[in-house]
């Protein structure tokens, strides 16, 4: 292969793309990832030599990427709420809708407060492994999946909130020891039928664990408003995430379930009704 400098190879990557959206975006973030640039650094050094076998790897990405897998898997990493989190194919990439739980969670509780709480579906561990690092909160991680539960822990690390988590497999509610002051849920929501119209990125690529939410796409939130009674203190906060339309229906399964007195529903920057606060 002839030499080629990063700009070239910038170029030639991004034609390899079309007609994928955002091209060049891509292209920028592959050279980034294999030469280990910065962004600045890319654009500063753009004369420089891209070796063969560095072109090789970009290359491999961008088959990778044409063949449908998202871009998060093949770098094996997503920012959440400004956090780095490491990501692989046995946890959902963690999406900007759910830093909107996040931050709701942050400014309705105290965080010099030694509370304990839970995020049940850690998944990568994005919701946990935030609340932790801005706050003083102990949180029980609970996933069904062991690898979710393996790549959550190890996103703590990396975040430096390992001590204030603890890491539980099993189904929803039914791990949790103790009483909580609040819990945070990004529970599955698809509808089942659903399913097959979601983009195929997401329904190949993606754990079908973490999207298929039965029939209507309630059944995991009829689980868990069952289950609140015997996890929540009273005054306790519930913090779900949901999906479009079930805002309503989510609503009056938490009142039904008598853990909370009062819910609200926050929309996300669609204007779509995105999470439900019950308190
Ligand atoms: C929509 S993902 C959310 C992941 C992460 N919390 C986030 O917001 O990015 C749902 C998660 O619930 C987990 N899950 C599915 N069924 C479960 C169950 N019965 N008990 C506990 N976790 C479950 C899946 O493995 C998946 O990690």
């Amino acid at each position: 292969m002839n030499k080629l400098t990063i700009r070239e190879a910038l170029q030639r990557a991004s034609s390899f793309m079309e007609p994928l959206e955002d091209t060049r975006f891509l292209a920028e973030l592959f050279l980034r990832h294999v030469l280990g640039l910065t962004r600045t650094e890319l654009f500063t050094r753009i004369h420089d030599e891209v070796t063969p076998t560095q072109w090789e790897k970009i290359e491999e990405l961008l088959s990778q990427r044409k063949k449908g897998i998202p871009a998060q898997y093949l770098l094996g990493e997503q920012e959440f709420y400004g956090l780095p989190f490491r990501v692989n194919p046995s946890v959902l990439i963690p999406r900007p809708e759910t830093e909107i739980l996040v931050e709701e969670v942050l400014k309705r509780l105290n965080t010099e407060a030694p509370l304990k709480g839970a995020d049940i579906g850690t998944g990568s561990g994005a919701i946990a492994v935030t609340l932790a690092a801005h706050s003083k909160w102990q949180i029980y991680a609970v996933d069904i999946a062991q690898e979710s539960l393996d790549t959550a822990q190890e996103n703590s690390r990396l975040n430096g909130v390992a001590e204030q988590l603890t890491f539980l497999k099993g189904d929803l509610l039914s791990p949790i020891p103790e009483k909580l002051d609040f819990l945070v849920s990004n529970p599955p929501y698809i509808p089942s039928q659903d399913i097959l119209g979601l983009d195929v990125q997401v329904r190949v690529h993606e754990p079908m664990r973490a999207l298929d939410g039965g029939t209507d796409g309630l059944d995991f939130y009829r689980r868990i408003c069952a289950g609140l009674p015997q996890v929540l203190k009273p005054g306790g906060l519930v913090a779900f995430e949901i999906g479009i339309g079930q805002a309503a229906e989510v609503q009056e399964l938490l009142l039904q379930s008598g853990a909370v007195q009062s819910t609200e529903a926050i929309r996300d920057l669609a204007g779509i009704e995105r999470i439900i606060i019950g308190s």
